[in-house]
């Protein structure tokens, strides 16, 4: 579960990013974030894993209170949360196996339960046969399903994407969007900002649109919206 109330976020030259969010996303759910460029749809899911912290207002993520936590402690709410960015962020001088392998890795996972486990989550995104391969030898999809594979290794609660299929084309976009929903079927929550509107009209799931920092709709099934 995921709660937020009256959540603000100033940046620190005083853009005011987030005015007043309240919302609630229950375990499980898939949640498009949608809205115009700068409405803070970033900001909301910064807040979420912790990369920005909230101004004002209390954000419940299980049993974190995301914005008491001491710096100490993020490590143990980032083991809840998997995170798949538009520009995938693996690191580029290690293998598929070896970029899956280290988020188990940071968590001090023993090397009996690691193999096992990064194979297994390289196969539920098709890419078992690309485990000794470098970033820069897959395609802009291959890359991304290993971020997710990633994402997933150490079974989050909470997937949190920020325009997952941003740079890639239709079709691959498409492949991406079963990837997630598979997940999610497994009983993941997902929360995905995006500006794709044929994803968001055609796999129709709760939408959250951000306007200037307010959510201004929020939709079962609901439409992207927007004509970009
Ligand atoms: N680190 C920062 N410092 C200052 N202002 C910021 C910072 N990050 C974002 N902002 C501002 O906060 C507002 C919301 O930005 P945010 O990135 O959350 O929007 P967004 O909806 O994700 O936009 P986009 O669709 O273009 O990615 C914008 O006015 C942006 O310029």
């Amino acid at each position: 579960m995921i709660e937020m109330q009256d959540v603000w976020k100033t940046y620190p030259n005083g853009t005011v990013a987030l005015q007043g969010i309240d919302v609630r996303i229950k375990d499980g759910e898939f949640v498009y974030v949608v809205g115009p460029s700068g409405a803070g749809k970033s900001t909301f899911i910064k807040l979420m894993y912790r990369e920005e912290k909230a101004t004002k207002g209390q954000i419940v993520i299980n049993d974190f209170h995301i914005n008491r936590l001491k710096e100490r402690q993020i490590p143990y709410l980032r083991r809840k949360i998997g995170v798949v960015f538009q520009d995938f962020k693996l690191l580029p001088k290690l293998t598929v196996y070896e970029n899956v392998a280290f988020a188990m890795e940071v968590i001090e996972e023993s090397r009996k339960k690691i193999k096992p486990r990064v194979m297994e989550v390289l196969e539920l995104v098709r890419l078992k046969h690309k485990a000794r391969s470098l970033p820069d030898q897959l395609s802009g999809g291959e890359q991304q399903r290993v971020a997710i594979a990633r994402a997933i290794v150490n079974r989050p609660d909470l997937i949190i994407a920020d325009e997952p299929t941003g740079n890639l084309d239709p079709e691959t976009s498409m492949d991406i969007m079963q990837t997630l929903l598979e997940i999610n079927r497994g009983g993941t929550t997902i929360v995905m900002a995006t500006h794709n509107k044929e994803i968001v009209n055609s796999l129709r799931k709760r939408v959250i649109a951000i306007e200037a920092g307010r959510i201004v709709r929020d939709e079962q099934r609901g439409e992207y919206g927007y004509e970009d």
